[in-house]
């Protein structure tokens, strides 16, 4: 089959690995609880999606897989180790397995999208320098930026910036991608090839990606499977395939979010 007509990403099964287990976990900033009791598992070469109004927790949640900052309660395991309790060489190890791309892309405003995508390659490798000049040649390429690879970031499109902040995740080469509201201040057809984009990379690399987002569209595109968090339920109150929800949530707010309903 030609690349041109291979099927987008198909998702693995439930005997794939797990890349991420959640148990129980709770989340509250001081008196404000955020979530009581939510678990849920990813699973190896999936798109998960993490989706709820604004508010709800979601880019914590994602902060707390990365093990910025411990949980009120519960647990996490991340590639086969506790993010929680993981310390000194063994939590080094585990985080450069994780690639994560921040709404923003976070590129650095005086370097080229090519010695911004070289920068994880000479903080945590050893390889010569044009061995990672080409490395990140590859990255910029696999993301459809091979001819930008000398601009600076003040010289590319919001959806040029995005894939440029993927490419940069994707340095190091982890299994595991976070992306924080990949498609945030993008028109919808820049959008839709950011999604292409994702799936293209699930099937062809088998990464697993987990995607913050509250974008309808995208969150239909991408998602193998999702969790919806809810601020007033207090954690999750949907677990599912994105497009099974759309067509059978009986949960008023699960319904009004898929099927673009006033509440
Ligand atoms: N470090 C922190 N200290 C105190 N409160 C915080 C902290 N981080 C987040 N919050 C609060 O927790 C709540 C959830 O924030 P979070 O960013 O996780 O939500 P979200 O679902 O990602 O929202 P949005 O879609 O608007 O980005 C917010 O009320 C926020 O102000």
């Amino acid at each position: 089959m030609s690349a041109a007509a291979a099927p987008a990403h198909v998702a693995p099964g439930p005997d794939a690995p797990k890349v991420v287990t959640v148990d129980h976990l709770a989340m509250a900033f001081g008196a404000r609880t955020l979530f009581r009791d939510v678990s849920f598992e990813v699973r190896a070469g999936e798109v998960f999606v993490i989706l709820g109004g604004s508010g709800c927790g979601k880019s914590t949640l994602l902060k707390l897989m990365i093990g910025l900052f411990p949980p009120t309660a519960g647990t996490i395991e991340v590639l086969g180790n506790d993010i929680v309790t993981a310390s000194g060489d063994a939590r080094e190890r585990m985080l450069k397995r994780i690639g994560v791309m921040w709404q923003s892309g976070a590129l650095f405003g005086s370097m080229t999208l090519l010695e911004n995508i070289m920068l994880p390659l000479e903080a945590h490798t050893k390889m010569p320098e044009e061995a990672r000049r080409e490395a990140a040649r590859i990255k910029l390429g696999m993301v459809g930026l091979g001819d930008a690879s000398n601009r600076l970031p003040a010289e590319i499109s919001g959806g040029m910036a995005k894939r440029a902040g993927i490419a940069r995740a994707m340095a190091l080469d982890p299994p595991l991608l976070f992306l924080d509201e990949p498609s945030a201040g993008l028109d919808p057809i820049t959008s839709a090839g950011l999604d292409k984009l994702i799936q293209d990379l699930a099937r062809d690399l088998g990464t697993t990606f987990i995607v913050v987002t509250h974008e309808l569209q995208s969150i239909l595109a991408i998602g193998d499977r999702c969790i919806m968090l809810d601020k007033d339920a207090q954690g999750m109150i949907a677990t599912g395939n994105p497009r099974e929800l759309r067509d059978t949530a009986t949960h008023p707010v699960v319904r009004a979010f898929f099927r673009r309903e006033a509440m």
